[in-house]
């Protein structure tokens, strides 16, 4: 069964000049996918796009059956849709229940409590104290709390932004283990990532994001001795040269 399906889309800032340019890929069920491309490849925005958060000028985007082009973050989240942006992802200046409280709002007031109870059992680090400050909290654990206010809906596939951006070794280590927690445990996740060994750790396959236009689209296999990596990027480098 396809959780989400991407068809030609075009997607940007400006639609005389859209930097996605008629993606298209589907993700079953279930299956981990990273995005990895050189820097302003147009990852974010492809992600932001399908997370309704940066303007879709053609194409399509479905989660399950459902048509979601465009539909604002709300919606898609009551549609089944989760997504951790790269910044901006927690309020610092609230404690780690009210950050949790906060993306509760979107479910039946009668499933809030045991929905964040539910979160708090399942990321250690913040049950051991959720009335400590969000901004107190390690990059890591940042990390954590945002992906436990994006599951919280349980959503059907998860979507995260370069989840180790500025994170020591250590810490994306521990950010990738729950992320294969969370794969383990049944949700599909979408992730872009310039981490690209961590991205290969963690999923089976990669779409590789070249000017906006996908230059790839397999196994991670392929990837790992990063000769077709190095293929793919420097093609989109010496292109760059010549223009
Ligand atoms: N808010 C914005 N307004 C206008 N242009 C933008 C905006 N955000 C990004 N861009 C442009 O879109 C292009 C793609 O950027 P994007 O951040 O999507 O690439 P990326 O592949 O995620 O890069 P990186 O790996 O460096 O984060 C770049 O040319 C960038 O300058």
């Amino acid at each position: 069964m396809t959780a989400l399906s991407v068809q030609g889309l075009h997607a940007g800032y400006d639609r005389d000049l859209p930097i996605v340019k008629g993606v298209s890929f589907s993700v079953p069920k279930g299956e981990a996918v990273c995005i990895l491309g050189p820097n302003g490849a147009g990852k974010s925005t492809m992600i932001k796009a399908i997370a309704g958060q940066v303007a879709c000028f053609g194409g399509h985007v479905r989660l399950g059956e459902t048509d979601i082009t465009g539909l604002p973050s709300h919606e898609l989240v009551r549609n089944g849709m989760g997504f951790v942006p790269q910044t901006e992802n927690i309020f610092t200046s609230l404690t780690i229940f009210e950050n949790l409280q906060i993306a509760a709002q979107l479910l039946p007031r009668a499933d809030r409590a045991a929905r964040i109870d539910a979160m708090l059992d399942m990321f250690p680090d913040l049950g051991a104290r959720p009335r400590e400050l969000a901004g107190a909290l390690s990059g890591g654990q940042r990390q954590m709390l945002a992906a436990a206010r994006a599951l919280l809906t349980e959503p059907q596939v998860l979507m995260l932004d370069e989840p180790s951006a500025g994170l020591s070794p250590k810490l994306v280590g521990q950010v990738f283990d729950t992320l294969r927690r969370i794969s383990d445990s049944g949700v599909t996740l979408v992730l872009v990532e310039q981490n690209v060994r961590a991205a290969l750790s963690l999923t089976s396959r990669a779409l590789v994001l070249v000017d906006g236009e996908l230059a790839h689209d397999g196994s991670t296999e392929a990837l790992h001795d990063g000769s077709l990596l190095g293929e793919l990027f420097l093609g989109h480098r010496a292109a760059e040269a010549n223009a």
